[in-house]
């Protein structure tokens, strides 16, 4: 049920590992702490790591009257996840679904969460271009207010790969509200230094090539690293890291949206 969802943010990479549900978790995480009612779903049924990620591993969602009631990660109800991590037993269980029961795992979990009025859902989304995206992409018609951010790295592979992610937006009509780039540099836990270890500026050029909003550079940075696991936004942590810079400017610009309803 999105009947109630003012915006919804889909977050997209070309390839797994390059920190999709890390952007996701810590977008969320940056929206609830502006005083924002925000969701967040996670259909990566092949690797759903959003309850790890918020520490909620332990919790078990389950069915209200109106559908099926998230996971709250605070007693003001300010976030709510809904996962399939909450289904399995452990994480490593892999989930061998074929595509039809995928298909039809995701569409419930777009049209049977009994969310409250929300700001904002982010989702989670598998890696690459899938028949799970389109599902999403056809659930989501519905939605008036729905964009993408696409995370990438600075690699030429992944740069690759981010082009056909873009190319599917685009063909779905699904617009792009920008690009982030992860894992640009390393932070040295002892100086906060930040040595580009990889080529770097590629997620911006692509940006500038595929006329897309470039919304920022996210260094690996071990500090950040180590609030996986624990649910704590990056902004309220570690205010003065680029980190939180980057979700500090996505969040304002997300938030002016819903002010202005557009
Ligand atoms: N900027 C960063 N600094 C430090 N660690 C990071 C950063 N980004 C991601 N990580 C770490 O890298 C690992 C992979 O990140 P994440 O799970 O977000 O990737 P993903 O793209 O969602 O992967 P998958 O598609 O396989 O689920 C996690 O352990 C996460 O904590
Ligand atoms: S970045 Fe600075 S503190 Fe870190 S290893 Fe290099 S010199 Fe040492």
């Amino acid at each position: 049920m999105l009947d109630n969802v003012k915006q919804v943010i889909l977050v997209l990479s070309g390839k797994g590992g390059v920190g999709k549900s890390t952007v996701s978790t810590q977008l969320a995480l940056t929206l609830k702490e502006k005083g924002l009612k925000v969701g967040l779903l996670d259909i990566d049924l092949c690797g759903p790591s959003v309850p790890y990620l918020l520490n909620l591993e332990d919790q078990n969602i389950h069915q209200g009257p109106d559908g099926w009631v998230p996971v709250y990660l605070d007693s003001e109800q300010r976030l709510g996840v809904m996962s399939i991590g909450f289904l399995l037993n452990s994480r490593n269980d892999a989930v061998v679904w074929r595509g039809p029961k995928k298909t039809s795992m995701i569409k419930q979990f777009l049209e049977d969460v009994s969310w409250q009025d929300l700001d904002f859902l982010v989702i989670d989304t598998p890696p690459g271009t899938s028949d799970e995206h389109i599902t999403v992409m056809e659930n989501l018609r519905q939605v008036p207010h729905c964009s993408a951010i696409i995370v990438t790295t600075p690699q030429e592979v992944a740069i690759e790969d981010v082009r056909k992610e873009i190319t599917f937006c685009r063909k779905t009509n699904i617009p792009i509200m920008g690009i982030i780039e992860n894992m640009s540099g390393y932070v040295c836990p002892t100086c906060t230094e930040c040595t580009n270890i990889f080529s770097s500026g590629g997620g911006k050029s692509l940006a500038d090539l595929t006329k897309i909003q470039f919304l920022g550079s996210l260094p690996i940075d071990p500090r950040v690293g180590k609030l996986a696991g624990k649910g704590i936004a990056a902004v309220k942590e570690l205010p003065d890291s680029a980190t939180s810079m980057v979700f500090n400017n996505l969040a304002n610009q997300l938030s002016e949206l819903t002010t202005n309803g557009s």
